[in-house]
């Protein structure tokens, strides 16, 4: 029976944490699991919370990070991979923009095809952004077409990451990435197309988040540019 190791990168999500996790529970019931929680020593004590979900849930399902500092979302994802005992690999975001209901829609697509990754995907037909204001719709449909226009890696959400790889691949592509911020997702897909993984996409909605604030900005997007321009040139 294939194993899932679920990466959950948090900062400040202390209200979040407790709901996104029994969505997981309760979405994921058929699957065998494990979730790692990775914070990064949120200021609001997310740790805590984390830490009376795994009295409830069971040390050997949700796995935490030892304390550490904020080392940013990059090394959260490595630290992620470096633990997961799975043969394959979910990541997702614990605000709940991410809904867990549709993990069973990416494992099912991914055995369709035996994919290397399955992507979920808000720019299908059946997918969607909701609650983002306009200039975050921009910046999201920006990015993915200026990426298309420069790349044309073929794959519909290139900066989202909610997304399930076989461990290997996921390891491979993790191991070459340089981007940090937001483009990691992005060059984690040009990565993957060079290494001829095969990439499977699954339509979801990406809600934006009802507590906390987002992480993004302005820094973020000029280093997006940067490294977009960077995979450019080495084409
Ligand atoms: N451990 C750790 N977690 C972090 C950090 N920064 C953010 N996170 C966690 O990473 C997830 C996403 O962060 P958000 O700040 O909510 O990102 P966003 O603006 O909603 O952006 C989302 O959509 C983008 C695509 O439009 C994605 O590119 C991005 O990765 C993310 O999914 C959340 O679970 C958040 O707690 C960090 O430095 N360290
Ligand atoms: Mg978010």
């Amino acid at each position: 029976m294939p194993k899932y190791s679920i990466i959950l990168p948090t900062y400040n999500e202390k209200e979040n944490l407790p709901i996104i996790t029994y969505l997981i529970f309760k979405h994921l019931d058929k699957h065998d699991f494990e979730l790692i929680i990775v914070d990064d020593n949120s200021p609001d004590n997310t740790i805590e919370v984390a830490k009376s979900l795994q009295k409830i849930y069971g040390e050997d399902r949700i796995i935490l990070r030892p304390r550490s500092g904020k080392l940013g979302l990059g090394t959260a994802y490595l630290y992620g991979s470096e633990t997961a005992k799975g043969n394959f690999i979910i990541l997702m975001d614990a605000d709940l923009s991410h809904h867990p209901k549709f993990i069973p829609k990416m494992i099912e697509e991914q055995a369709k095809c035996d994919y290397d990754i399955v992507t979920g995907s808000r720019y299908l037909s059946n997918g969607g952004v909701y609650g983002w204001d306009l200039k975050r719709k921009v910046i999201s449909r920006g990015a993915n077409f200026l990426t298309t226009l420069l790349l044309n890696p073929k794959v519909s959400d290139l900066t989202g990451s909610f997304r399930l790889y076989k461990k290997n691949a996921f390891e491979k592509c993790i191991k070459n990435v340089e981007s940090k911020g937001y483009a990691f997702q992005m060059e984690i897909i040009i990565l993957a197309r060079s290494f001829n993984f095969t990439i499977g996409e699954v339509p979801i909605t990406f809600v934006d988040r009802f507590y906390g604030e987002s992480k993004l900005g302005k820094q973020e997007l000029i280093q997006f540019a940067l490294n977009l321009l960077y995979l450019f040139s080495t084409k």
